[in-house]
């Protein structure tokens, strides 16, 4: 097969998975293109659609950084479209607010929204006073969550910003509304507290419960691409990032059978966290409450 075949069929994919997305809702309303047009100063693509969708998004421009904050070992995430500069900030917290404003005035973006993967226990979002200081903010969650936000998020939505996307994917076990989001060409998913790095969240409280949390990792995550990497809204151990393949193989807990599963969560024993009391009543109006 030459390579023209080879792109031409990539194309052919790319339009296809463009009109499976077409009823789902996509947030805002700006398009979600697949870069379905050939450009023949690329050399011959040798693997399937997925990876071609991969390859032409990373030179179009995707802007990315991992930051973190130390007091709750949360990463926040910020993405842009390098050429629209339309921004998204992912589990953003309060503490880090003006470090974060800093940056996308720095890069000159224009941040739409902040969406959190889920309602956090251990920290306040910094979502609420982003959007006070931000004009035109928007802020996401999961409608499962049962928080207030101005984008409450389903199963399938996508959040656009340039010409990338993230779907939302419910990811419930450590809460009700956790979700997994996942960049369009499915390279990067942002997993909140569902899957950490060798590790899971935790299931001894809010809607907390071990067999969804399986079921969510096994079916939602860990069906994704191998080469998919994973980035968790914590790490305690200093590692940064993980791989769909790495965690199937090597993820201490989700290794195991079901019923084993069960067991480890069922013995964690881990002190609550120091935050829960006033982060989840704040969390759940956008962090807003008492600041
Ligand atoms: N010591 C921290 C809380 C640490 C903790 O419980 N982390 C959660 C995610 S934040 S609710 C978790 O699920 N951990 C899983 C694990 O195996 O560690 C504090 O006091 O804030």
């Amino acid at each position: 097969m030459n390579s023209v075949t080879v792109r031409l069929q990539s194309t052919v994919a790319c339009a296809w998975r463009l009109q499976t997305t077409r009823n789902s809702r996509r947030i805002p309303a700006s398009p979600l293109h697949c870069h379905g047009a050939l450009n023949t100063d690329l050399p011959p693509v040798k693997t399937n659609a997925r990876y071609y969708c991969c390859r032409m998004e990373q030179r179009k421009g995707l802007l990315f950084r991992q930051l973190f904050e130390s007091s709750s070992s949360t990463y926040t995430y910020l993405l842009a479209d390098s050429d629209s500069k339309e921004a998204v900030l992912i589990d953003p917290v309060l503490e880090t607010v003006d470090r974060d404003i800093k940056l996308i005035d720095e890069l000159g973006l224009s941040l739409k929204v902040a969406v959190n993967t889920h309602c956090h226990a251990d920290h306040i979002t910094g979502t609420g006073l982003l959007k006070k200081r931000l004009f035109g903010l928007k802020s996401a969650i999961s409608k499962l969550s049962g928080a207030t936000a101005d984008i409450l998020l389903s199963e399938g939505d996508s959040i656009t910003f340039g010409k990338h996307c993230l779907t939302v994917r419910e990811t419930p076990g450590h809460t009700d509304g956790c979700v997994t989001l996942v960049a369009g060409d499915q390279s990067m998913a942002f997993t909140g507290d569902a899957l950490l790095i060798r590790g899971c969240g935790r299931t001894d409280f809010q809607q907390g419960c071990s067999k969804r949390l399986y079921e969510s990792v096994h079916g939602r995550i860990f069906t994704l691409p191998d080469h998919c990497l994973i980035y968790p809204a914590h790490d305690y151990k200093g590692q940064t990032v993980s791989t769909v393949e790495e965690e199937k193989k090597y993820n201490p807990r989700l290794t195991k059978t079901l019923e084993e599963f069960v067991d480890i969560m069922n013995n964690l024993n881990l002190p609550k966290p120091k935050k829960i009391d006033i982060a989840v009543p704040a969390n759940l109006v956008c962090g807003l409450h008492d600041i």
